[in-house]
């Protein structure tokens, strides 16, 4: 079984603060990066010279969320500056399958993400294309939005359909994750969890990192 991991968003960081605000995460496994383009979500965040700037100082490797419409185009540059993934939207690419092979050969992993509305079944062909698959547990834009719980039995059947295919894909949470909620996304199937608001909403962000992992390892033990 995988190993579970919690990915903080710094969506919900201090903006002005990049390096320190990455330093208080060092115990997570990974930071999640929201690139956000204000056509394919209605909200404006950073590009490519920022998250290659955060890349040089983090601590830990980059998890970039591409909520952009021209993904097809900026997906590879963004896997060519050194980031471990690149999650693109099948809601905007044109060329989903290209797209992961590009992103896999600039050396970083490709994920799929599905937004609530989306239905997994319309793009489960992809599977074997990706290492990680994102289902949006909030309608992609915003930190600090609520969780969506009928995203559950998505998660369960990306899980089934993984199992089903004899695949080590992982799958992710993103929006509204915190201690009331990473317990049934775990149950799900769930093994990489998003936390903006939950980590960085805290005193002590490193600590809530390991107390959202401690619940996640507890729900999964049962
Ligand atoms: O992709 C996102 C929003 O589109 C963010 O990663 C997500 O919302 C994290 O914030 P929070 O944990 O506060 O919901
Ligand atoms: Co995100």
């Amino acid at each position: 079984m995988s190993t579970l991991a919690i990915h903080p968003s710094i969506l919900s960081c201090d903006f002005a603060r990049l390096a320190e605000e990455l330093d208080r995460i060092r115990t997570a496994e990974a930071a999640h990066v929201d690139v956000m383009d204000n056509h394919f979500v209605p909200n404006l965040t950073l590009g490519l010279p920022v998250v290659e700037a955060i890349r040089a100082v983090s601590p830990v490797p980059l998890d970039l969320h591409l909520m952009i419409e021209e993904v097809d185009r900026w997906g590879p540059r963004y896997a060519e500056i050194g980031a471990q993934s690149v999650t693109f939207h099948v809601e905007a690419s044109r060329d989903p399958r290209t797209l992961c092979r590009d992103i896999r050969s600039a050396g970083a992993s490709p994920a799929m993400a599905l937004k609530p509305g989306t239905p997994f079944a319309d793009h489960a062909d992809l599977l074997s294309e990706v290492d990680m698959v994102l289902v949006m547990t909030v309608e992609p834009g915003f930190g600090g939005q609520a969780f969506m719980a009928d995203q559950l039995e998505k998660v369960r059947e990306v899980r089934r359909a993984v199992g089903a295919a004899g695949l080590e894909l992982a799958i992710q949470v993103d929006g509204g994750v915190s201690a009331e909620t990473i317990a049934s996304c775990a149950e799900a199937g769930a093994d990489v969890f998003v936390a903006g608001s939950a980590v960085y909403g805290t005193q002590d962000p490193a600590a809530a990192v390991q107390e959202l992992r401690a619940l996640a390892e507890e729900a999964r033990r049962g």
